[in-house]
């Protein structure tokens, strides 16, 4: 099959590569030419583990190929996927902006009949609007079908998921292009749900809210036990056993981050808004995301008192391991309000710090390893739980550290090994371990 996806971020390109390693015949386009020319040969733009090779194969196997071109890319296609960007509006809505701009270029230069293919996250209606500017602005004797197919892969293993993902959700209103789209997935080998298009666009913001949530529920038993002396990762372990509750995403922390999850529950929040309908589960999980990113801050203030003039290294920038992106981290929360305070912040990334320089170019000192990021500081907050800092020898910080209080978002290190040195160490949802009685730090 011929495939055009538009769009080559995160969703675009692993879908595109996905798609022809399966066997069909992708182009991808994208309107940043810098990024066309690097992917042409071969090089991901984004970093995400296993995609250049497997780009580089079927680039010279014949099946993929990219262009800033719509017209070319759209000539043979028999199905065009749409994965453009839907960023948040100012008032949490989903900015459908990319979107719009492709359906003009689809009936600009499309010339026969089509199946949209949604991949990109939109609102519910948004397929059925797209079908309807679609076919009023095609010739008359060209008929466009849209096809809801939203995406759930993960920044960091988005190579691993495309192809071992759970369900492939297929939402059309037409059996025709339902049946295209099955052919074209069949390869994967992924169990196909399929199902009306206001469902399928619905279930992909019921699916990211509901893990928020789950996330959020975590955080808030790690926030009890650290009260009542319980210990969240055993309480964790304890309610996974039950399969209806589930092991995953029971990960205590400093919050969920990332370019869906915050806007995706803002957006959902504001489509039932738009129906009249008050979310208030999905409000107090977003309200509550937003103070737990803050929790080692505020922690920090509670136990120095004044941060002005104090050493910190940040250990993680990128709001999770194995990804070089920053959008809505925790990195971008503290560090701000650290520097703000009077801190001096030094910090490190194995792969994120280029992005952060965008951000916060001059403010810190950037650092070229986590033993450099560490060394005489005062304090050392643990952001990211990279395998890099979760393998480091706990006698690292206690040797290049002014003094070693590590305040752990992400729970890296078990208390039975940090128990073996002489270093104060404050975690999520567990035992504050309190060596040198941090009362007599507060200035
Ligand atoms: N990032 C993720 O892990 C996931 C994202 N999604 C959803 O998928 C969609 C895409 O997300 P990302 O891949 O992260 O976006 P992204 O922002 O990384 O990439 C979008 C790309 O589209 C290009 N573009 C914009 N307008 C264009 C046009 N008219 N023609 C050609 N190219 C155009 C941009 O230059 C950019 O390269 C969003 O709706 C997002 O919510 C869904 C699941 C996972
Ligand atoms: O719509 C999307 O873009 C994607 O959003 C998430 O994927 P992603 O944001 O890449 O990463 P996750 O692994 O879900 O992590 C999101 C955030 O939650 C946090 N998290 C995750 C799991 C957990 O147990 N605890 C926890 O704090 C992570 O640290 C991270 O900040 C979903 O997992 C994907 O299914 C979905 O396709």
């Amino acid at each position: 099959m011929n495939i055009a996806v538009v769009g080559t971020g995160y969703v675009g390109l692993v879908t595109g590569v996905g798609l022809s390693e399966i066997g069909h015949n992708v182009i991808c386009i994208d309107t940043d030419e810098k990024k066309v020319t690097r992917m042409k040969l071969g090089e991901s733009p984004i970093y995400e583990p296993g995609l250049d090779e497997l780009m580089t194969k079927n680039i010279k196997e014949g099946r993929l190929q990219f262009t800033t071109n719509h017209a070319e890319a759209f000539e043979a296609a028999h199905a065009i996927y749409i994965a453009v960007g839907t960023p948040e509006n100012a008032d949490g809505t989903a900015n459908l902006t990319y979107i719009n701009q492709v359906v003009e270029q689809i009936a600009t230069y499309v010339k026969k009949d089509i199946v949209v293919v949604t991949k990109s996250t939109v609102p519910v209606g948004t397929n059925h609007s797209i079908k309807e500017k679609l076919n009023a602005l095609l010739p008359t004797e060209t008929k466009a079908e849209v096809v809801s197919n939203p995406e759930f892969l993960r920044e960091g293993s988005a190579v691993y998921d495309i192809f071992n993902g759970d369900r492939i959700v297929i939402g059309a209103d037409s059996k025709e292009a339902a049946a295209l789209i099955r052919e074209i997935n069949e390869p994967f080998g992924i169990p196909i749900y399929e199902t009306d298009i206001c469902s399928a666009e619905m279930i992909k913001y019921a699916s990211n809210a509901f893990l928020a949530t789950k996330i959020s529920f975590i955080n808030e038993i790690a926030n009890v036990c650290e009260k009542v002396g319980a210990d969240v990762e055993q309480v964790a372990v304890g309610m996974g056993l039950d399969s209806r509750v589930g092991t995953q995403f029971l990960k205590a922390g400093i919050g969920y981050g990332g370019s869906c999850f915050p806007k995706d529950t803002k957006a959902l929040k504001k489509i039932a808004e738009n129906v009249d309908y008050d979310f208030g589960l999905l409000s107090a999980v977003i309200e509550f995301n937003n103070k737990q990113q803050r929790k080692l801050l505020d922690q920090a203030v509670a136990d120095f008192g004044s941060l002005e003039g104090k050493s910190i290294g940040v250990l993680g920038l990128a709001f999770k391991p194995n990804t070089d992106d920053i959008r809505e981290a925790a990195s971008l929360t503290i560090i701000p309000e650290l520097l703000r305070m009077g801190a001096h912040v030094k910090a490190y990334d194995p792969i994120a710090i280029e992005n952060m320089k965008k951000v916060l170019p001059t403010e810190i000192q950037y650092t070229g390893s986590a033993v450099e990021a560490i060394e005489d500081t005062d304090l050392v907050l643990i952001l990211t739980e990279w395998d890099e800092f979760k393998s480091l020898s706990l006698e690292i910080f206690v040797k290049k550290m002014k003094s070693s209080f590590i305040y752990d978002g992400r729970n890296c290190f078990s208390l039975e090994a940090v128990q073996e040195y002489d270093i104060n160490y404050y975690s999520i949802g567990r035992k504050m371990l309190n060596k040198s009685n941090l009362a007599t730090n507060k200035n």
